[in-house]
Formats: C-alpha cells, sequence, structure tokens
C-alpha cells in the first residue's frame, strides 16, 4: 500500500462514495456539514473508487470516506483509511417498502449481505408478499435480479447497485437507503475523522520529540508489527521508516524482539546488550493504556554516545598507562610451531571469545596477548594486564573488583576502579590465571556469564563489556582434577586455547631472535653499538643445546648480561668462548634435568629447585641486597621472571 502523509493540518476531509440513487443522496446532504468537513462525493464503484481515493488522497488529503453495500465492503478491505458504511435502519426499509405498496402489488426486497432475521419474520408474520433476497457481490446481485425479473416482481427495494440492475431490466429501482442513514453515516464518519486528527497530532508531535533523541525508538503493536519508528532507530537498523513500518520487529533483527515483552508484559530496563556485534543499553517497556497491554516499546541507547560518555566518566580513574605495546608481528620466530601460533592468534583477534594462552613462563603470553587485543577490534581500546600470582589474596581481589567508599577500613574516598572495569570495551589480560584463589575463581566466573562487576561493597552491579585472554604455565586440567582450580571456570576460559612453545622446542629461531633482543637491549641501554654481531652469533652457538628453562626472558636477560658485563676494553671486538663461559656459564653446563613438564615450569625447577630451603632464602636475600631491594633488579640476577621472585621470596615469608 502506498504511504500518504498523514493529514494534520486544514479542515476535516469526508469522501462520500456512491453512485446513482445514493450519489444524489449524498449530493443532496453533503452541503449541510459543509461547517464541519469538505465533503467530496465520488461515483465510482471498486477498484475504480480506491484510485480515486487515492488520487484525492494526494491531492487534497482523507480523513475518513463514507459509502454502503458492497462497494462499501470493498472499500474497507482496500484502504488504509476509516470507512463508516451507511446502513439502512428498519424505518428506512419499512418506509421504502410502503412506497413500493403503493405503486405495485409484487415487490422484492434485496440487502446486501445476510438478510436480517427479523425482516424475514416481519414479512411473514404480516403475511406481506414480499420477496426477500440478499448479494455479497455484483455477480450475485445480477443473478439475484434476473431471477425477480423472471418472477414478474415489478418493484425491487435495494441498494444502489441493484437498483441499477433493477432499472437496467425495466423494474422500478427504490433506494433502500433513506436521508436519515446517509445523515447518521455522514456524522459518524465526521466523528471518526476528528479523532483520527487528533490521534495524528498526537502522533506528529511524538515523532517530532523521538526524531530530536539520540537513542533509537521502535514500538510495535500487539502483534509485534513496527508502529514507530525514529531516524536513530532507522540508522541503527540501517532501513528508512518506509521499509519497517508494519514489519514484524523480530523479523527485522532478531536481537531487538520485543516478542518476549509482549508476552509476558515485564520491562527489562538498560540491559547491557550485543545488537549487530556492537554492545548497546537496551530498554524493552510493554505499553499499557487503560490497564491494557496495547504494545510495547524498545529504546535503544546511541552506543557511541554511551560510550564517550561512559569512557569519560571511567577514564577519570583510569591510569592512562593501559595500553598494548605490541603487535603480532613483534612475536619474532618463524619456526613452524610459531608460524601456527601466529595463524592462531589472528583467528582469535577475529572472535570475542576468551582466550586461554598456554606456555612457559618467558614464552611470551603477555607479548602474544598484546598482540591480539591489538589485532583485534577493540585496538583503540584499553588492554590492562594483571598478573594473578604477583598479589596477595584480599589485594588482588580489590585489584580487580575495585571497591566503593567505606567497603572496608582504609579505603580510599570515592572508592576504587577495579581493573575489570578499568579495561571497560577493551581487553583484561589475566596471566598467571592458574594462581587465582578459589574464592576469586568464583567472582571471575561471575564477570565472564554475567559481563557485570560487583564492587567491593557494592549491592548494585556494573555492566561491564570485556574481552578475556588468561595465561599460565600450568596444567589447569590437571589442577581441576586435584581440586585447585574450579571446573566451571576451566570450560570459560577453555574456548580459544593458543599453545605457546617452548624456547628449546624452536631452536631454530634463535638466531632471529637473539638479533632481535641484542638491537632491543641495546637500543634501551642507548648505545647501539652494544648490538655486536659476534654476540649474536656465540650466544646461538652454545645456546642451541641449552634448555633455555628461562625461555625468551632468559635470552634477553642473558644477552643484556653480556653486553653489561664485558670489560670495556672488549668491547668492539667479536666476544671468545672464554669471555662468554666466564659471563653466562650456564650456557656451558652439562644439559639439565630442567625440560619442563610434569606441570612444573622448567624455571620453576632451575635453578632455585636444586637448593636447599635456607640456600634459597639465601640466595633471595643476597640477590635482593645487591640488588639494593629492587625486585626487578634482583630477579634478573637470578634469572628468574618477577613473579617467580615474588612467589618464592613468599615460600620464604620474604613476601
Ligand atoms: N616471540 C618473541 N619475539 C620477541 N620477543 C619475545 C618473544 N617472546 C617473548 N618475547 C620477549 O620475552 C619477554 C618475556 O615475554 P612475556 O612477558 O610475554 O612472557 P610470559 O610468557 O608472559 O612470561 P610470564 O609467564 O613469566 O609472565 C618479553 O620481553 C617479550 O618481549
Amino acid at each position: 500500500m502506498t504511504p500518504y502523509p498523514p493529514n494534520t493540518s486544514g479542515r476535516l476531509r469526508i469522501v462520500a462514495v456512491g453512485f446513482h440513487g445514493l450519489r444524489t443522496l449524498l449530493e443532496d446532504v453533503a452541503p449541510s456539514y459543509a461547517g464541519a468537513a469538505e465533503v467530496a462525493v465520488l461515483d465510482r464503484i471498486y477498484d475504480d473508487a480506491v484510485q480515486g481515493i487515492a488520487d484525492l488522497r494526494q491531492t487534497m488529503g482523507v480523513d475518513a470516506v463514507v459509502a454502503a453495500g458492497s462497494n462499501g465492503s470493498f472499500l474497507r478491505d482496500h484502504l488504509d483509511l476509516p470507512v463508516v458504511l451507511v446502513k439502512p435502519d428498519g424505518f428506512d426499509v419499512m418506509q421504502e417498502l410502503a412506497r413500493a405498496a403503493s405503486r405495485s402489488r409484487r415487490i422484492a426486497l434485496v440487502t446486501y449481505g445476510a438478510v436480517p432475521p427479523q425482516l424475514q419474520r416481519f414479512n411473514e408474520r404480516f403475511g406481506l408478499q414480499i420477496e426477500i433476497r440478499a448479494y455479497d457481490g455484483e455477480a450475485q446481485a445480477e443473478a439475484c435480479v434476473d431471477e425477480l425479473a423472471a418472477m414478474g416482481i415489478e418493484t425491487v427495494v435495494a441498494p444502489g447497485l441493484v437498483v441499477d440492475l433493477a432499472r437496467a431490466r425495466g423494474m422500478e429501482g427504490l433506494l433502500l437507503y433513506s436521508q436519515g442513514a446517509v445523515r447518521e453515516a455522514m456524522a459518524a464518519a465526521i466523528d471518526i475523522a476528528r479523532v483520527a486528527r487528533q490521534e495524528g497530532a498526537r502522533r506528529e508531535k511524538l515523532n517530532t520529540i523521538l526524531a530530536q533523541l539520540k537513542d533509537g525508538v521502535v514500538a510495535v503493536d500487539p502483534d509485534e508489527r513496527i508502529e514507530t519508528v525514529n531516524p536513530a532507530m532507522e540508522a541503527f537498523i540501517g532501513r528508512p521508516a518506509e521499509q519497517l513500518i508494519g514489519q514484524r520487529l523480530s523479523s527485522v533483527n532478531g536481537e531487538l524482539s520485543l516478542a518476549q515483552t509482549l508476552r509476558t508484559g515485564v520491562s527489562e530496563v538498560e540491559q547491557v546488550q550485543q545488537v549487530s556485534g556492537r554492545t548497546t543499553v537496551v530498554t524493552r517497556l510493554p505499553i499499557v493504556e487503560q490497564g491494557r497491554q496495547t504494545g510495547a516499546v524498545l529504546v535503544c541507547q546511541d552506543p557511541l554516545v554511551i560510550q564517550r560518555l561512559d569512557r569519560s566518566l571511567r577514564s577519570r580513574s583510569r591510569p592512562p598507562s593501559h595500553h598494548a605495546k605490541y603487535g603480532l608481528a613483534n612475536l619474532v620466530g618463524e619456526s613452524e610451531a610459531l608460524r601456527a601460533v601466529r595463524r592462531r592468534a589472528h583467528s582469535c583477534a577475529q572472535s570475542t571469545a576468551t582466550v586461554l594462552v598456554v606456555g612457559e613462563s618467558g614464552t611470551g603470553k603477555e607479548l602474544l596477548a598484546q598482540g591480539i587485543h591489538n589485532a583485534s577490534a577493540r585496538h583503540a581500546q584499553p588492554f590492562v594486564a594483571i598478573n594473578c600470582a604477583a598479589f596477595p589474596e584480599s589485594l588482588l581481589e580489590s585489584e580487580l573488583f575495585g571497591y566503593v567508599e567505606g567497603a572496608f577500613t582504609g579505603s580510599s574516598r570515592g572508592g576504587k576502579v577495579g581493573l575489570f572495569e578499568a579495561a571497560h570495551t577493551g581487553t583484561i589480560f589475566l596471566d598467571e590465571i592458574g594462581e587465582m584463589p578459589l574464592s576469586l575463581q568464583t567472582r571471575l566466573l561471575r564477570v565472564l556469564q554475567e559481563r557485570e562487576v560487583l564492587r567491593i561493597g557494592a549491592t548494585v552491579p556494573t555492566p561491564v563489556d570485556l574481552r578475556v585472554i588468561a595465561a599460565t604455565h600450568r596444567d589447569l586440567a590437571r589442577q581441576v582434577r586435584e581440586g585447585a582450580f574450579r571446573q566451571d571456570l576451566y570450560y570459560r576460559l577453555n574456548i580459544l586455547v593458543v599453545r605457546l612453545p617452548p624456547l628449546r622446542e624452536r631452536h631454530g629461531d634463535l638466531p632471529l631472535l637473539a638479533r632481535h633482543l641484542a638491537e632491543k637491549i641495546a637500543l634501551r641501554l642507548g648505545e647501539r653499538s652494544l648490538a655486536d654481531e659476534s654476540i649474536v652469533q656465540a650466544v646461538v652457538q652454545a645456546g642451541r643445546h641449552y634448555a633455555w628453562p628461562g625461555n625468551i626472558r632468559e635470552l634477553e636477560n642473558l644477552i643484556e648480561r653480556i653486553m653489561v658485563f664485558r670489560e670495556p676494553e672488549a668491547r668492539g671486538r667479536p666476544i671468545t668462548q672464554s669471555e662468554l663461559r666466564d659471563i653466562a656459564p650456564e650456557l656451558f653446563m652439562q644439559p639439565s634435568s630442567a625440560k619442563g613438564g610434569n606441570g612444573v615450569t622448567a624455571e620453576e625447577a632451575w635453578p632455585a629447585n636444586a637448593l636447599q630451603p635456607d640456600e634459597e632464602r639465601r640466595a633471595l636475600l643476597a640477590a635482593l641486597e645487591a640488588a639494593g631491594g629492587n625486585r626487578e633488579q634482583a630477579a634478573k640476577r637470578l634469572g628468574i621472571s618477577r613473579t617467580t621472585l615474588w612467589r618464592r621470596l613468599r615460600r620464604q615469608s620474604l613476601a
């Protein structure tokens, strides 16, 4: 059906449709309504009438239609306008029958639709010799008139169509409708038009308001067919209103469906939801008029505006450093194992599912996580990393979840934004997830399932939109079996798994890595000449038979140690074997038992596991002292990561 502009201004306009007898009647009556409405009389039938009304709608606008009989029913079915039918009342019928009886003896009464039973009874009760017939279409009307003619009927009282047919066959035709019936229909049409106008004006006002909103709004009828849609929602759906009005919302976009709201009548306010791959806040409300549910409305807050607001609110308390420095291209290595890792990482970047990175310490798990984040659609959003092994339980909880003001003694004023919230719209990297205490695993599971965070001390959760990348050097499945890791959390994390091979499984990458790291360290130390190719060659040569328990971090530390510890006068000359042996004796030791596996990392097994507890304690204290209490330096001295240092300090009750 062609959409027409709503008729909201000027006088009310009524089209009265009728031909011959009815037309004359309509024309007689129309002028008396001139004060209330402009009435156009249209002498057309069926499709012709529909077309005529369509033309009038384009030129002058039409509020309501008056018609009668089969033509009226046809128009009701084919127009999206109110159509008021002229209905003969009992008095009309009697009056016309009396008129007919005064002219001839053989009379017939033909009605549109079924014969009213009371008419039939009236005819029988008073012994009137009136033939009563009904028709509901043009063909039937012709057949009926033919039959009456054959029966010798002289006068036919009927609607306009039959009156014309009767007259064409030489019978007398009297129109069934009286002026009274036409007036009644006209008055009803004017009333309906007035209400429709008010309704239209209200709707127009509402649409003007809706058009100003940045939020998308769509309202549906009880059948979930779209009745109203504002420009923001048109843009969100990506289709103009003309294509949407009348469509079922669920079939336009299933994610916006209001079917459940219509079914249950329950409101859902400000739900964070993915719609067409975008995170948005959606409110669904039933529309209730005078206690009756007449539809439902969906408000979809402009995700960009929300995000901007949200980000500016959250970023006030967010340290500015949450970003990922490295891309997947920084993951150096051309071994087949590493290429496969890069391929997998690219696939992970395309998805928003949780990623689990498994690998020994120092194999580049964080580097990979940063790479996935930077290759994903979230690359412009924060990347927040936290090492779950590096904090005692209570501290880890407040770091991750944040707290509200006054949540506990000593909590800061204004509360604290946790890292989950700080990572909102971006990625959170949970390193050493296997070390997370069970109580926090439960809370993390809730975050993953509900996508909302409950700050410590808070009662209302905060919705978050996060991509989680977790990493571990542990065998999580084994931890699950041992009861140290929640099984349900394990399944939630174990969706996209990327395993980083240890360096000893890809010795072929040593030259590329050593060269890359030498350049990186030299740059950091501010002396490019330190990136001596002879150091690279020597390390590669000696490192081929070495197990590299600390993996790439160990390689990096070792190269830095060589660069820093070489005697100044030796620099500029190729490094000798004895120099290397002095500075990096481990490269020349017999292959140790440190092959990793058994769920214990190579790094953990070496070298401290070879030490007695008191020896380990002494070594830790000595390293800390030599490093002036600087844990990073101390870890480097020991050739272990800061996390491992932390773990061991805790084991020795030194932290
Ligand atoms: N393939 C690689 N190419 C270049 N540098 C790498 C690569 N893998 C790791 N590195 C470097 O090695 C160091 C350790 O990497 P990273 O911190 O990502 O390891 P990790 O597995 O997360 O360690 P941990 O489990 O101890 O936290 C970093 O300086 C990183 O830049």
